[in-house]
């Protein structure tokens, strides 16, 4: 894609949720969070990509001790369907015993939210927390529910604060949705 046309995919996309939402929005998560977990020193696991954003900024608003670290799991590559789950780096040993926190920037289907659920629990967790930015509204039954949820967003392809539009636009500090095909 040329930088005029990633450009023009912005320009064609509805924004869902402003800078200043996104930002309360974690305002609470993070808030919420520390109400349930202040007290557990939980490892915090970034699912790497997505994650990126909403870690960076939840994290500093987490006024208790924590430990963070990462995993890396993909399964919609760049695209806009997901596919099989994909490991890339799996989570530490030191989930073992462990509060854990994942933080994730979307539960779509929640496919990979409960296959990493599995594999922590598989890992020894003592207790596996999730917290999203985002939850889509999709009708599904999912496999797993978020313990802390940021914002409902449409059952359309978003991007921004994290989330890619074909490897793209992870870099926006608001939420947008791909115009319809
Ligand atoms: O609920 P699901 O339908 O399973 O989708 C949610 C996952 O999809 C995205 O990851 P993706 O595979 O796009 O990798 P990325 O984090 O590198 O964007 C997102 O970061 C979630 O981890
Ligand atoms: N960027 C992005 N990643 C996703 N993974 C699952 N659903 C989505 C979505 O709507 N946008």
């Amino acid at each position: 894609m040329t930088p005029l046309q990633a450009q023009q995919l912005l320009d064609n996309a509805e924004c869902v949720a402003s800078a200043d939402t996104v930002q309360a929005v974690i305002n609470r998560l993070a808030s919420e969070i520390a109400g349930k977990l202040a007290a557990d020193l939980p490892l915090v696991l970034a699912v790497m990509g997505g994650a990126v954003v909403f870690a960076g900024q939840l994290l500093p608003r987490l006024n208790f001790p924590l430990e963070f670290d990462y995993l890396h799991v993909t399964r919609y590559r760049g695209k806009t369907q997901g596919g099989a789950v994909e490991w890339r780096v799996l989570p530490g040993q030191n989930v073992a015993g462990r509060s854990v926190l994942v933080l994730d920037d979307i539960l779509d289907e929640g496919e990979t939210l409960a296959a990493i659920r599995d594999k922590l629990h598989d890992m020894g967790a003592a207790r596996v927390w999730s917290a999203v930015l985002t939850n889509k509204d999709n009708g599904l039954t999912k496999p797993i529910q978020a313990d802390f949820v940021g914002l409902e967003v449409p059952n359309r392809y978003v991007f921004g604060c994290g989330m890619d539009a074909y490897g793209l636009w992870r870099n926006l500090p608001a939420i947008y949705a791909l115009k319809d095909k």
